[in-house]
This record gives structure tokens, sequence and C-alpha cells, in this order.
């Protein structure tokens, strides 16, 4: 204790020897309580907590008033004065219904004003807002669209809209602040969505039930023997990707020999190009604008790289992105699935690794410059190999994907083998090389630019933790990206966790625009539950008889629902492959690769291959079930019809999920009409599902009951849902309702309720 005293005394004057104390300290020398007998982590937590309340409170608060100003105003302008109150008017007269509501949406959907949409103002509905028919609630009016109350000429007039732009060949970006309101480590802003958000997690029940199983960016540390990183071709991964690496960087310089090859590549070009481009302008659904890669401010080596892969004319969104981009500002862009969002931020991540390394020779072991986050392992490796591609010229630079289900150490070794300058990764590993001790947190501190693909879901709650603390880890001083097919309007408030709050939004899609591919057709079928899985064996022949090279994805719910549906079609010999998170990586990359490069196949999988994946030529997509929500239900559509493609898309749900489809409503869905049914191949069915392990069944019991009990509209009413679970189970064959953990029946709801079975 004296030591201390004098040793802080001595400290004044000092500083090696304050410097000396905290080594001793941290060495064990120290007092290692706080006040109240805590200890230093407790101490931390505690204030950490505190000042989490603190800012809470003061953001509940800022948020009241806005709101309570934005009330008053409206009211004011309504009755047309704003000075006084309407109600001490005696000429006051309330207005209609309809008037009201029309002068809220031309409010509303003013430039700008997303962000005070409310769930109960907005157009874009979330699921707790929906008032279609559920299983107890028949008679509920279906929620207004204020966007068909508001007329064209109210659309933003900054904003970009692909319609428009391919009219006019423009392209305008809306820089604006966002919000009013700090976001940042809000949760409650967006706690409404909470149990929507929950069904990230693909296997709800398993969740439940504590047994980890996960959807995504499910990390296995040092688990199995696993030889090499996974290496999945990306859409150019035919083409050769450079394999030599820590050769001396090439600089800026170097390239401007190039340009007379590149003039070369250019006019041969244009000779080859000039008929089908005269063909491609005239396709209104084309993908591409009538910008070239070499018009553009990048490098010629990527040029090169890009034209060989036979990128030579830009698409749409990159050419929307990429100026603003590569001015250094961050970014907010949604644009369509399949329409070449990974080039557009793969593109200024190189001009940004490329000048960043000019700056810097004389570093040793680079810096990590880029860093991309996505949700799945399979897309990590897909952009990684995009990457790898447009970098065939840049030698000296290099990817590298940090995902789970890999080992620790593997990666550990290839970072200090071959540095890189670019990541792609998963949020859960790359917060564990952040957190472990090895100097990767010292290298990712001179981060240029970060990158968010699918960035609605990187944001959801269920990953919003582990992308609080990664951002804490990284500078402030740095370029962020955010894209996705789908930005709903809490993805913009929250997006701040992220983005500075000047930044650019930049939508190619357009407000009130269709959001899903036009060439696609959509379907979707109501059928009784029990009958989906012979309902799915029926469309896949028919369609198999009509398609000469099919390719298609059938969506299911659940991973273990997915692992049944595999099996039984395998069963019914059917050309099947399966994807899920219950299947080990070396497995998922394999099938994900022969996927790829293979026609005539059915892809049976889980949400892992809902977004950013890009098989190429996908004929028809099947959703078994209800998704998650409304964006998953895009993602997955988007799986086909990918580069202004054509596709198919039958969504097939049971009567007590129709109500999804008023969430949909917008999206052009016809009504598939229910197939006749062969009696023979039912017995063959039946069959079939016999030879099926129980255990399987069992799990795909568990799996659907913890799926469905975590849609807040099916799931709220627990005896008719162990009702609908029951009928599953027979429909599925078996005989005995599986039993539940009472821990895990307590904690979903279920533990009193007739049908439900508990282990003894
Ligand atoms: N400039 C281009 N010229 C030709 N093809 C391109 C171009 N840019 C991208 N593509 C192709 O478009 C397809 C879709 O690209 P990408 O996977 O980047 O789409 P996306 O918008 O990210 O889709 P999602 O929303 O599903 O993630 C890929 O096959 C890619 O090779």
């Amino acid at each position: 204790m004296l030591s201390t005293i004098l040793l802080r005394e001595h400290s004044r004057t000092s500083p090696h020897l304050l410097s000396s104390l905290t080594f001793l300290r941290s060495m064990g020398g120290g007092p290692r309580t706080f006040p109240g007998g805590l200890n230093k982590w407790q101490w931390k937590r505690l204030h950490q907590k505190k000042a989490k309340d603190k800012e809470k409170k003061l953001l509940d608060q800022e948020k009241q008033l806005y709101q309570a100003r934005v009330r008053s105003q409206i009211r004011a302008n309504l009755a047309g004065n704003p000075d006084n109150d309407s109600q001490s008017d005696p000429n006051f007269s309330p207005m209609t219904a309809d008037d009201h509501l029309k002068a809220l949406a031309d409010r509303f959907m003013k430039a700008g004003a997303e962000d005070l949409w409310n769930e109960a103002d907005g157009p874009i509905k979330s699921r707790s807002t929906q008032l279609p028919p559920t299983p107890n609630n028949r008679s509920i009016r279906r929620p207004i669209d204020l966007r068909k109350l508001v007329s064209e000429s109210d659309r933003a007039p900054n904003s970009i809209n692909l319609n428009d732009s391919m009219k006019n060949r423009h392209y305008s970006v809306q820089t604006r602040r966002v919000s009013r309101f700090n976001f940042r480590r809000n949760e409650s802003s967006s706690s409404e969505d909470d149990s929507d958000l929950d069904l990230d997690s693909e296997e709800g029940l398993v969740r439940g039930f504590g047994s980890g199983g996960d959807e995504e960016d499910e990390e296995i540390k040092g688990g199995g023997n696993v030889k090499k990183l996974m290496s999945s071709s990306a859409a150019l991964g035919k083409y050769d990707v450079k394999k030599t690496r820590r050769v001396p960087l090439k600089f800026l310089e170097d390239e401007e020999n190039l340009s007379d090859h590149i003039e070369a590549i250019r006019n041969e070009f244009n000779n080859r190009n000039s008929i089908e481009n005269a063909t491609d302008k005239s396709d209104e659904n084309s993908i591409l604008s009538q910008k070239r890669f070499d018009e553009c401010n990048v490098s010629p080596l990527t040029v090169k790289a890009l034209t060989e892969a036979g990128y030579v004319q830009m698409t749409r969104v990159q050419e929307a992105t990429l100026s603003v981009c590569l001015e250094g500002k961050d970014a907010l862009v949604k644009a369509k699935t399949g329409t070449g969002k990974s080039a557009a931020f793969l593109l200024p991540a190189i001009e940004t690794v490329l000048k960043a390394s000019s700056s810097n020779k004389i570093q040793r072991v680079p810096a990590i410059y880029v860093l991309i986050l996505c949700p799945t392992r399979e897309l990590a490796s897909q952009i990684a190999a995009e990457a790898k591609v447009m970098l065939r010229y840049h030698d000296g630079i290099g990817v590298q994907t940090l995902v789970g289900g890999t080992r620790f150490k593997v990666d550990q070794k290839n970072l200090e083998s071959d540095p890189c300058q670019i990541i792609v990764a998963t949020p859960g590993r790359l917060l564990d090389h952040i957190e472990n001790k090895s100097g990767f947190s010292v290298r990712v501190m001179g981060l240029k630019m970060l990158i968010l693909d699918e960035a609605d879901h990187l944001l959801d709650l269920g990953f919003r933790k582990d992308m609080e603390k990664i951002v804490d880890c990284l500078p402030r001083q740095r370029q962020s990206l955010l894209f996705s097919a789908t930005i709903p309007k809490e993805v913009r408030r929250i997006s701040q966790l992220v983005l500075k709050r000047e930044h650019a939004y930049i939508d190619t899609v357009g407000l009130g625009c269709l959001e899903t591919p036009v060439k696609v057709k959509q379907f979707s079928l109501v059928a009784p539950h029990e009958l989906h899985f012979q309902i799915v064996h029926h469309l896949l022949n028919e369609h198999i008889s009509q398609t000469l090279d099919y390719k298609v994805i059938v969506f299911c719910t659940t991973a273990m629902v997915t692992s049944l549906m595999y099996l039984l079609l395998r069963e019914m010999r059917l050309n099947v492959r399966e994807i899920h998170s219950r299947k080990p990586q070396l497995y998922r990359t394999r099938i994900s690769d022969e996927f790829r490069d293979s026609k005539r196949l059915i892809l049976i999988t889980s949400d892992v291959s809902a977004r950013g994946m890009n098989y190429p030529d996908v004929t028809l997509v099947i959703q078994v079930g209800i998704p998650s929500d409304r964006e998953q239900y895009i993602h997955r559509l988007g799986r086909t019809g990918r580069e202004g493609k054509a596709g198919e898309g039958i969504l097939l749900l049971a009567p007590w999920e129709e109500y999804f489809l008023y969430d949909i409503n917008d999206l052009p869905i016809e009504k598939f009409p229910l197939p006749h049914l062969d009696p023979d191949v039912k017995t063959k069915m039946k069959n079939s599902l016999s030879k099926i392990d129980a255990n399987i069944k069992e799990a795909a019991y568990h799996a659907w009951l913890g799926y469905y009990n975590s849609v807040r509209e099916i799931g709220r009413d627990k005896t008719t849902l162990v009702d609908l679970a029951n009928q599953f189970c027979q429909s599925i064959g078996l005989e005995k309702t599986p039993a539940l953990f009472r821990k895990t029946a307590l904690k979903m709801g279920l533990k009193d309720i007739p049908g439900i079975r508990i282990r003894k």
C-alpha cells in the first residue's frame, strides 16, 4: 500500500515510473480489486452498463421529443394554421379519414422522409403490423398501402430510380443526413422486430434447446481436420486466378505503360461487340449500362482482368456507385439481386488497396486495408474468388477468407505465410481473430475500407452484437460501403452503426418499383400441409420434363427439414443435393461448387444459400413454407433470373401461412393451381418415407416446431401450433410425437400445452 502511494507520488514527476507501475500491475504487482470488491472486468462491465443505460435513456427522450414535434407539426399543417391550436378554432372541422391518410402519405413520401416512418405509418409493413387472417384472426382488414395513395410526382426527385435512369441514362445520388438520432448500440429502437429477427437462426428450436445449431456463420473453433481452405469459384471462376503471392508490389505508375495495351483491347472490343451492343441496349431489362470499365477511373490492370473475364460494360449498379465510392464517400446501396453488386464494391476496394499500398511501401507485413463482411461462408468464398479474378494482374495484392468451419490455426498460418490486404470474413470468425492476441487486431488498425455485403442481414439482431464489437475495433477514419438487394427502413436507421452521417444513399431499384427481377415469373400455391412433400415432387417432375437444362433450388424452413426433404426426394430417384448448416463445411463447399458448375441438378437447401449465392442459370426456385420475412423471400427468389435472365419461382404455403402473401402483395405473384396428384406416387412416397431414419424425422419435428414457434403470427397460439406440429408429425410417418426436454418446452412456452410430450 505504502509502496503504491509512494509510486503514485513519484509518478507525478516521472512518466516512466507510471508506465513501470502499470507494467508491475499487469504482472500481478498492483491491486486487483475495485470499490465494492469488484474485479477489473466486473468494474468495467458495471461502467459499460451504466453508460449504455444513460445513452438509451437520452435516446428515448430525444426520440419522444422528436416524435412529439413531428406530430404537432402534422396536426398544425393539417389544420391549415400552423400557429394556432386547431381545436380552439371555431371553424375547425376534422378531415375525413381518407384525406388524413392522403396528407400523411404526401408528407411521408417526400424525399428523405423514410426515417420518419413508423410501423403504423409506412408503406413497408413489418410482420408485427400485418392484418391478414391468421388461424385465429380471419376478419382483420388489410393494411392500406400508402404508396398507392401517392402520385408519381411525389417520388424523391434526387434519389436514384432505375426505371427513370433507363430513360435518361443519368444517375444522381442522394446524400443527406439520415437520422437525427444516433442509433448506435440501441437495440431498443428495433425491439418490435425482435422476434422476426430471431428467425435469422435457422433452427429456432435448436436455439431454444441450446444445442448450438445455427444457420449462418457457425464457428467451429479448432474442429475438424481441414486440410485446405475452402476454394469455391465465383462467377468468374472458370478463368484462371493468380496463384503466386509475395511478389513486390507494382504500383500505379507502372500501370500507365499498359495504356497502349488497354487501348488495343478497347478497340478490339468495340469492333467485336458493336452489333451485340445494339441489341443489348434495346433491351430495357438488361442489367448492363452503356458505360465501359475502360472509361472509368480504375486501374488498367483491373480492366485487363475484367475484360479477359468477359466484363466489359458496367452493370447499372456498378455505374451508379463507382464514382461515389472512388470519391471516398460512405454509401448505402440498394440494387436488385443478380445485378453485379459484388463487382460494384470490389472495384473500389481494389483501388483503395492500390492507393494505400503506393503511399506505404515500407511495411514488412501489409496492413489489412479492406475488410468485406458477409453472412455466410459460401458467400465469403464466392466474393474472394471474384476478387482474385479481378486481382489477376495485381501482383502482391492478396485476398483471404476468414470463415467458420475451418481450423483457426490454419487461418493464422495463412495470414502469416501469405499476408494479404483484403479480408473477406463472416462476423463470428473475424471477431475470434480480432480478440485473439496474435497481432491481427494491429493489422486491422490500418483499415481504409469496410464493406458489408447483405448489409441488412448483417445489421439484424442476429449479427448485431458481433457487428458492434467489430466496428468498435476498427479505425474511425475509414470508408464504409453497405450493399444489399433489400434495405428495410429499420436498416437505414441502424446503418449509422457503420456509416458516417453524411453518406450517399444509392437506390437503383427506385421507391415503389418492383424489387424482384422483372423476368422472373412468380407463383404462390396454397395447399394442405400434409401434401407439401408430394407437391414438391410433382412440381420438380413437371419442371424437369419441360426444361432440358433444368437447375432447381428448393428452400426449406430449417436444416433438419431440408435434410428430410433431401432424403425423401433422393429415395424418389430425383437428382438432388443438400446444403445446410448441419453439414460439415468441406461438404458444403463441395456441393456448392458442384451445383455452380452443373446442369440438371436440384439443390435442397436451407437459408444458408438464400443470399448472395451466384449459381448461374437456375431455372426454378421453390420455397416450401413461410420465409422468415419479405426480404428473405426476395433474396431466395433472386437465386434465379440473375443478370437479367428469365426464371420462375413458386412459393408453397399451407392455408394457415397464407397471410404471408399480404407482406408481398406488391409483387407480381400469380396463383398456381393445385396440381392433380397421382395416387400411385402417394403410395411410393409413403414407402420412401418409411425408409428414412426415425431420428431424422424426430429432429425435423423439433426443428419445425421451433421455427414456427418463432413466427409471431403462428407461434402465439400455442395450442394451434402444437396441433399443426402433430399433423406434420403424422405426415412424415411418425406414429408418436417426439418428446421435448422439459427445459426446452418451458423456454418455448409449450410445457402445459396439450399434445406436447415431455421427456421423462
Ligand atoms: N459488368 C458485368 N458484366 C457482365 N456480367 C457481370 C458484370 N458484373 C457482374 N456480372 C455478373 O452478374 C452476376 C451477378 O453478380 P453478383 O453475384 O455480384 O450479383 P449481386 O447483385 O451481388 O446479387 P445478390 O443480390 O444475389 O447478392 C454474376 O454472374 C456476375 O458474374
